[in-house]
């Protein structure tokens, strides 16, 4: 069977976008990480899948599938794609549109510049949220990683995220550290792993060891995260220009109970047609 799919990047965080509104298919977790492939497939970090919505008041279903196949709950940059997506394949007239995904409802904004605004939902804190083992709820977790001990905060942006402050990302030990938290057993779903280097209290830079992938040019649900766990460590304010490799997302947050805000751009690659 062919499929037509294309190929879309946040910041070089980069997405296989495929209509299943309009196309049937049925990808099994092989079939996704051959795909994934960057030599032998068309090479993605993670596969968007746009489907009908489950309810009628939701204007689409956004699933997500990282390139070791594993499903996730979120993807920040993912669903600035995916509104631009469903807007330029004219699957929606709409300029603000309703999403329903495995970690929580988003609502998407395009800007007449194209930038799109997301309305990321609430952090969640509690422990068994994220989900990490832990006796108690903290912004400072201890965590025994190979004989040595990482602080890290940690929360939920539907999907999970551990915080690390370092001195500077240039150095920080991304390749040899991100894989040992992702896979840590206190996070028994795995976990995203952020390496933040405060600026100012209005400016960040970042790097992320993604969950499932490894490090990316960028996360959008990691910015929001480190930005999140900034504010509410009381080192940056409500407004952050977080800088990640592949270039600069601003993200909001007013406080506990409140949605993260992420503002950002969102661009088509290509558009192909493979046999699945
Ligand atoms: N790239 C993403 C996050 C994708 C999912 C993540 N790897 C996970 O496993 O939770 C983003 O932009 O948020």
């Amino acid at each position: 069977m062919m499929l037509h799919f294309t190929k879309m990047h946040g910041l070089g965080n980069d997405f296989m976008v495929i209509d299943l509104v309009t196309q049937r298919a049925r990808l099994d977790s092989e079939r996704i990480r051959a795909l994934a492939d960057r030599r032998f497939g068309i090479g993605f970090d993670q596969l968007l899948l746009v489907e009908p919505p489950s309810r009628p008041d939701m204007d689409f279903r956004y699933r997500i599938f990282n390139a070791d196949g594993s499903e996730v709950e979120n993807c920040g940059n993912g669903a600035r794609c995916f509104a631009r997506f469903v807007l330029d394949q004219k699957l929606t007239a709409r300029r603000e549109i309703a999403v329903q995904t495995a970690g929580g409802n988003l609502l998407l904004k395009v800007a007449d510049d194209g930038r799109v605004r997301v309305d990321m939902g609430a952090p969640r804190f509690a422990p068994d949220e994220i989900p990490l083992t832990a006796d108690a709820q903290s912004h400072d977790y201890a965590l025994d990683v190979d004989g040595q001990t990482i602080h890290l905060d940690a929360l939920s942006m539907g999907n999970p995220h551990a915080v690390i402050d370092v001195a500077s990302i240039d150095d920080a030990p991304v390749a040899t550290l991100g894989p040992l938290i992702e896979a840590h057993p206190r996070f028994p779903k795995r976990v995203n792993v952020g390496f933040m280097e405060v600026i100012s209290r209005q400016s960040v830079r970042l790097r992320v060891f993604e969950r499932g992938v490894g490090e990316t040019l960028a996360c959008g649900t990691g910015a929001c995260a480190a930005v999140v766990s900034g504010i509410r460590r009381g080192l940056l304010d409500q407004h952050v220009d977080v800088a990640l490799p592949g270039g600069a997302l601003s993200i909001e947050w007013a406080g506990s109970g409140q949605s993260v805000i992420m503002t950002g751009p969102a661009e088509r690659v290509f558009d192909g047609r493979v046999v699945v």
